[in-house]
């Protein structure tokens, strides 16, 4: 009888858990979005940008959002571990793919990589939240300006770099520049999805947001609508039918 009690308690007052897999190509952001992830929902610090290294293994995020359990596996995006992530897409209620809006050269790889998880059958109608990454410029860049140009000596006292000669002062401003325009280029998310033209896309549950993951833009309107999509999906109702076979049998 007890254990009759206990089950419909936990019925009733657990909370739902989804499993949420963050994919892109190395460089993307999602060791640094998932960062920010714990940080947005949790006490956790989570760690600075300057510290996060590229992801070789599995990073693992818990948070809890909109009365549900989030649990986020973020692997790593280098050309030889992409093999690894279909591991994990039989289990996933739903993926998160980041894409760093501001690297037009990489958009060729990031969507082959994306269709060819939209193509595999494990993942079938697993809601997709494509990010447009990299929207927000760092600070040193907000504080040189958009408009008109840096001068020399401004820079120079911003990266506090006044021992260094002239010649190696013209060259870090040029590297700057560099990224400066690189970042200054960061394509918005409709733009993106016009680029990215995926077929496979019609019975899942998708969006496009261009987001921050540095400084949070935009985040939380993502993971509402994540947790909006993945309560009402099929595929959740099918991942919880398996679930209970499995403890059914177990029992
Ligand atoms: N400007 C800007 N840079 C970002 C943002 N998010 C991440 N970055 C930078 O992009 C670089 C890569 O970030 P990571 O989070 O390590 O990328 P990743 O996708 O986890 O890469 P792998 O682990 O190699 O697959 C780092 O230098 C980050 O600081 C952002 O929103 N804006
Ligand atoms: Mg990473």
């Amino acid at each position: 009888m007890f254990s009759l009690f206990y089950g419909f308690w936990k019925y009733i007052f657990s909370k739902t858990e989804f499993h949420v897999l963050i994919l892109g190509i190395d460089k993307a952001g999602k060791t640094t979005l998932l960062e920010k992830l714990k940080a947005l929902y949790s006490n956790l610090e989570g760690l600075p940008p300057d510290r996060i290294v590229p992801t070789v293994g599995l990073n693992i995020g818990r948070i809890e959002a909109s009365n549900t359990k989030l649990i986020f596996w973020d692997l790593g995006g280098q050309v030889g571990l992409r093999t690894i992530w279909e591991k994990y897409y039989e289990e996933a209620h739903a993926v998160i793919y980041v894409i760093d809006a501001s690297s037009p050269l990489r958009f060729e790889d990031s969507k082959s990589a994306l269709e060819k998880v939209l193509r595999h059958t494990d993942l079938q109608g697993a809601p997709l939240l494509i990010l447009a990454n990299k929207q927000v410029l760092p600070s040193w860049v907000l504080m040189v300006g958009y408009e008109g140009t840096v001068s020399s000596s401004k820079l120079a006292r911003y990266l506090n770099l006044m021992e260094l000669d002239e010649r190696l002062l013209v060259m870090v401003l040029l590297r700057c520049v560099l990224i400066w325009q690189d970042i200054d280029g960061a394509v918005s998310s409709s733009e993106l999805a016009r680029y990215l033209d995926l077929k496979e896309l019609d019975e899942r549950p998708y969006m496009f947001e261009g987001v921050s993951a540095y400084d949070g833009t935009k985040i939380k309107d993502c993971i509402d609508w994540l947790v909006e999509v993945m309560e009402r999906s099929k595929r959740t109702d099918r991942l919880r039918a398996r679930a209970g076979v499995a403890g059914s049998l177990n029992v």
